[in-house]
């Protein structure tokens, strides 16, 4: 295949692609992946200014390849996941918003040599998103996070495994983050689990909840007696609770 020309204001293409998306055959994509976008355009025609999405990698939070389980057709998939801020409403203020680019490689009749092409392109843009979100790693990746996810069933207005269950859960699985969720059972769960973690075992612990079961958590790391290394673990808060004011204020300072 030959590349279109570059587009001059994008960096350089380093792969470039022609698919279809998964749910409309007829319809072809451009696909070019740069060190820092993923530009997918329309090569069928289309009312103007519609025809181009520019994808940012530090947007993205994972890529894979895949097969349906169809044995009679041949075709790949590459699947990437984008949280880009948007305006969901004109005068709405800015938030993530999902967005899926799925496309369907079938170039090829062999199926194991379309399910590696899209291997390939899932490969490429993983090492660019990592490039791009953690710019001081070097070409090394960082290695797939063990993660305990601590749910608080009663925080907040009871929403919280209601919030893991439509969201957390795929955005993780869409990551490729491998996760153990524990939904805590009463006061003080959260606190005994970390006194007795074993913590070879786990490269963070995620709280889903309000600012009671982070401070169980950090209490229980604090109670071990190799606390001065447990309390190095990595450790998240995704807003469950009522007022979630600690969640709001690391979110804010973090950007
Ligand atoms: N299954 C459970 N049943 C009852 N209480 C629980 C359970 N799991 C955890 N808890 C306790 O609930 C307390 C409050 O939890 P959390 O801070 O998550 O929610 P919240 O108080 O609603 O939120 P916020 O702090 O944002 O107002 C925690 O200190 C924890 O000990």
């Amino acid at each position: 295949f030959s590349p279109p020309t570059p587009p001059c204001l994008h960096s350089p293409t380093c792969l470039y692609g022609e698919f279809t998306v998964a749910g409309n055959r007829k319809v072809r994509y451009a696909v070019s992946l740069t060190e820092s976008e993923l530009i997918v355009q329309r090569l069928t025609s289309t009312p103007v200014g519609r025809n181009k999405v520019v994808l940012s990698l530090e947007d993205c939070v994972g890529c894979r390849a895949y097969r349906q389980h169809d044995n009679a057709d041949p075709a790949a998939y590459l699947a990437a996941y984008f949280y880009p801020l948007r305006r969901r409403w004109v005068s709405s203020g800015v938030s993530r918003q999902r967005v899926e680019q799925c496309f369907r490689l079938a170039g090829l009749q062999d199926p194991r040599a379309n399910l590696e092409e899209a291997e390939k392109w899932a490969r490429a843009v993983r090492e660019r998103c990592a490039r791009q979100q953690h710019p001081g790693d070097g070409d090394e990746l960082p290695r797939s996070c063990r993660l305990m996810l601590l749910v608080n069933p009663q925080s907040g207005k009871g929403q919280a495994l209601a919030l893991y269950n439509s969201h957390i859960q795929r955005m993780l699985n869409e990551a490729g983050i491998p996760h153990t969720l524990v939904i805590t059972e009463r006061q003080n769960h959260a606190r005994e689990l970390m006194r007795e973690a074993d913590l070879s075992q786990w490269d963070a612990f995620v709280i889903l909840s309000g600012d009671g079961l982070l401070w169980e958590v950090i209490n229980g790391l604090l109670e071990r007696p190799d606390w001065e290394k447990a309390i190095r673990t990595p450790l998240g808060i995704l807003p469950g609770g009522s007022g979630n004011a600690l969640a709001a204020s690391i979110h804010h300072y973090s950007g």
